[in-house]
């Protein structure tokens, strides 16, 4: 299920104001549940919580520069999230800062919107430095999505099926700058019909398209469903699909013949890449999944079938059918809060064949739009005609995108996270700041080349994981003195053996796997992923390992000529 990046992020219209001193102010809300840990983060790097921003009427080139990036340092750590502040310690020293394109494009998208407030209320003379400010910020969102384009390449041009779905959607008052192909890899993706600019709507949905848990409400499912002990809109919405699919009178045909037979998610997994993934979390993840769908099937059927055959006929509901609906929902649903405030899963029809990526078009797209009644998807930076136009799933880690949607992400995604259960008899530094709740604190690790520091005392690794070990075994440590040193060489030993006993863990990698079913190549493709990202990390040790080991020894030569 597809998440908007517009949920749990500060709005720009009541988090920002500007003065007549030409001054443009980035506040960090004190409602935001991160607020102490990005405070403390605003402070290590010299800022405060609410920080205002000067700059003079009579801009030039220099000016606008530095206001921007000063702007964006701020506007960065407001806009960080969980797993990015826990990361993003590491970058204070050096200060090159650069912490997810998830980010970056909210930070300068953030700038972009107060910058257009401001011009809104601003005063003649401050003009044209706003607008200079916005084309350098424009500018730098252009040449961030350069730096992360990904080539499309159309495989057909798009058939019958959806071509007929777009047609029927405009006829339905949906407005779209977007045209559906066949892309390499992806099945059907789609393209910008003509350019389109950072702000500018790509696709806009009535309300009365989209498909939620009124439909259910007022099928003759409903009285039968609502009796069910706890079940939940969703499951209600995996029943009403897998009749709705073979309805040939529903007003959803033509959007459910857009459908493949299979979907092919790791849900479908085969035995063989099952056992591929061995020793990985989509291990676990996987069979912990199939486990809680055979349960919830199980409850429901052949009970329903045998009870009400005429509102469940049997045929429509076997476990292959029930699957393929959980597929459905799974990859194609969006999170999509409505005007009366209420949050409902939704199938849209046109929208669900946008596809990911870790650097999207498309971000904030989750609310209805009041004022018009309809859901836009609008763009947080440019896609150029016939570009493929990305939409962002949520922050997903790739063993979620395998499982739940069947693909792995081009790019390194940051979001592919491990985590470290780590007991200590000592509470954590972290607690007071959120990253930990108790003596049993699970810290993570992710690819160590996403590090910008990999010198002394960093190495590459998450801060608050190695002050962690460091607390555990000897507090106050960031220091060159030989009892440290020696310090940061247990804790790179203890980290290596966790490291060591990951990697073997992992079942062997295949030599032939080309010549395999989907469902290997994909399994196969993630467990290199993840052996990768265990041996960035174990690499790091070693090279950690061996900078200290010199430094110690320059500690005792120093300290034997006194
Ligand atoms: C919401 S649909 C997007 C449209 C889809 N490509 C289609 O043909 O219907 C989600 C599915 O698209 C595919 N998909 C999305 N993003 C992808 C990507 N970056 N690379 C490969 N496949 C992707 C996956 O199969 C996923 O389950």
């Amino acid at each position: 299920m597809a998440v908007s990046e517009d949920s749990d992020q500060p709005s720009p219209s009541n988090k920002t104001t500007t003065d007549d001193d030409h001054s443009l102010v980035l506040d960090l809300s004190k409602d935001d549940p991160l607020f102490e840990q990005k405070k403390k983060l605003l402070q290590e790097k010299g800022f405060s919580p609410t920080e205002r921003v000067y700059f003079s009427s009579s801009s030039c080139f220099a000016c606008v520069n530095t206001t921007l990036e000063t702007l964006l340092h701020r506007a960065r750590v407001i806009h960080l999230n969980e797993t990015e502040l826990y990361f993003g310690e590491m970058n204070i020293d050096p200060p090159e800062e650069f912490y997810s394109p998830r980010n970056e494009l909210e930070a300068l998208n953030f700038i972009i919107s107060l910058i257009d407030i401001s011009l809104e209320n601003c005063i003649h003379e401050a003009t044209s430095f706003l607008q200079d400010l916005r084309s350098a910020a424009v500018q730098k969102v252009c040449d961030f999505g350069e730096k992360y384009k990904f080539e499309t390449r159309t495989v057909e041009n798009v058939c019958d099926k959806e071509k007929l779905l777009l047609q029927w959607a405009q006829s339905n008052g949906v407005k779209s700058r977007l045209r559906i192909a066949y892309v390499e890899d992806a099945g059907r993706g789609a393209l910008a019909v003509e350019d389109l600019r950072i702000g500018e709507t790509a696709l806009e949905i009535p309300v009365s398209m989209i498909i939620s848990e009124d439909l259910v409400h007022e099928s003759d499912m409903f009285h039968i469903l609502e009796k069910i002990d706890g079940i939940s809109a969703e499951t209600m919405l995996l029943m009403w699909s897998m009749r709705e699919r073979h309805d040939s009178n529903s007003k959803y045909k033509i959007y459910f013949d857009t459908f493949p037979e299979n979907f092919n998610t790791g849900l479908s997994f085969g035995v063989e890449s099952i056992v591929a993934l061995e020793g990985t979390l989509a291990f676990e993840e996987i069979c912990q999944a199939k486990e809680h769908l055979h349960s919830q099937y199980d409850k429901m059927f052949p009970a329903l079938c045998d009870s009400h055959p005429e509102i469940f006929p049997p045929e429509f509901y076997t476990w292959d059918q029930y699957l393929w609906a959980c597929e459905l929902w799974y990859s194609n649903s969006m999170r999509v809060m409505f005007t009366d405030g209420s949050l409902r899963t939704c199938l849209i029809p046109v929208a669900g064949f946008l596809n990911h990526s870790i650097c999207p078009h498309i971000m904030n797209y989750g609310k209805v739009d009041s004022s018009t009644n309809t859901l836009k998807f609008p763009l947080s930076r440019p896609c150029r005609a016939g570009e493929q136009c990305y939409l962002s799933y949520g922050n997903l880690s790739s063993s979620h995108l395998l499982i739940f949607y069947g693909f792995l992400p081009q790019g390194d995604n940051p979001y592919d996270l491990i985590p470290l259960e780590i007991i200590s008899d000592q509470e954590s530094c972290f607690s007071e700041e959120g990253y930990s709740t108790s003596d049993s604190t699970t810290h993570m690790v992710r690819s160590t080349w996403f590090s910008k520091n990999h010198g002394i005392f960093h190495y590459g690794l998450p801060t608050p994981l190695l002050n962690h070990l460091r607390k555990a075994q000897n507090p106050c440590a960031s220091t060159v003195t030989r009892a440290n040193l020696e310090n940061e060489l247990e804790v790179l030993e203890t980290l290596r053996s966790i490291f060591d006993a990951m990697n073997d863990g992992f079942g062997p990698v295949e030599d032939h796997w080309e010549s395999h079913t989907w469902d290997v190549k994909l399994a196969v493709n993630y467990l290199y992923m993840q052996r990768r990202i265990v041996s960035s990390n174990l690499n790091s040790c070693d090279e950690g390992s061996k900078m200290v080991k010199d430094l110690w020894v320059k500690c005792m030569a120093e300290d034997v000529r006194g």
